[in-house]
């Protein structure tokens, strides 16, 4: 993707007119560890309100346990996270989904032999008050909710552009397309912060140009806090607010885009890869 493509997408959605707020997340000193392995060492950076704030880094260097961190599935042994200002307690993943947080992941983690509509649905789960016994008991209100949840899938299939795949398996689409289900399940939840690993790995030039512009248009039109993994600088360099530069588990740059890029220790650890 060159990189002036990726900065007519980013024009063309109007994102000017979005304001960055508060800090919402603020990670200090966070360290982790898994036996002697260390992911993560004294890392702090913070994430505020309505950006876009990517996490890079040579293959290995800790974004993915970063992103496992921010959402409540690995517990680092040292540092404090605040959210809102508040500390943080020891948290598991759903509490992260009841905090507004929503994540996808690197290798597509969807249910193949259900519909696209059917995936979707799965994203409204946490939202979702009725369970069995109360569809026995309270049909007309537990339908009334069905209905609601329905309505709302139906917006996330038409502003991602996928209703003509509604019905289809998820198995049978190509990767570009269940890449963006799978981002569709994660807006269903309606998040104010958006996790995303490497959505645009594996795809051709132009299921990137579309995932590009979805994503800014999340950012844009539901304000959405997005923090984004990729390894395609040309995307993380035209879309980003703000990138925070990972290298063997610790943080060697942070900054506006073009900060990072002109940061020699930065240079130095992309020239030492394939990247
Ligand atoms: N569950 C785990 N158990 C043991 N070691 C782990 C675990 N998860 C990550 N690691 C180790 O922590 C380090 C950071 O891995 P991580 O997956 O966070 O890096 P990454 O930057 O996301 O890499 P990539 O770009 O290849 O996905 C690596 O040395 C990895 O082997």
């Amino acid at each position: 993707m060159m990189m002036n493509d990726m900065a007519n997408v980013a024009s063309s959605t109007g994102g000017g007119g979005r304001r960055i707020g508060e800090v919402i997340l603020d990670l200090k000193n966070i360290s982790l560890r898994f036996g002697g392995v260390k992911a993560l060492t004294d890392i702090s950076f913070d994430i505020r309100e309505h950006e876009i704030r990517s996490i890079i880094g040579p293959n290995g260097a800790g974004k993915s346990s970063m992103l496992n961190v921010i959402n409540g599935v690995y517990h680092p042994q040292e540092g404090q996270i605040l959210f809102r200002g508040e500390p943080r307690q020891k948290m598991e993943p759903h509490m992260a989904a009841a905090q507004g947080i929503a994540r996808t992941f690197q290798n597509i983690a969807l249910f193949k032999g259900m519909t696209v509509l059917d995936n979707i649905m799965t994203g409204r789960n946490l939202k979702m008050k009725c369970n069995l016994f109360h569809h026995a008991l309270f049909f007309g209100k537990a339908q009334r909710e069905e209905i609601e949840h329905r309505k709302k899938v139906e917006e996330v299939i038409d502003f991602l552009e996928i209703q003509s795949i509604r019905k289809t398996p998820v198995g049978r689409l190509p990767y570009g397309l269940q890449k963006r289900v799978e981002l569709a399940r994660a807006l269903a939840a309606e998040p104010t912060m958006l996790l995303l690993d490497e959505p645009m790995a594996g795809m051709n030039v132009e299921e990137k140009q579309d995932m590009c512009r979805f994503i800014l248009d999340v950012n844009d039109q539901f304000g959405t806090t997005i923090v984004l993994i990729e390894h395609d600088m040309g995307v993380v360099m035209d879309i980003s607010d703000r990138v925070v530069v990972l290298d063997y588990g610790k943080k060697i740059g942070d900054g506006p885009p073009d900060e990072v890029k002109n940061n020699p220790d930065v240079i130095a650890a992309y020239l030492g890869t394939s990247h």
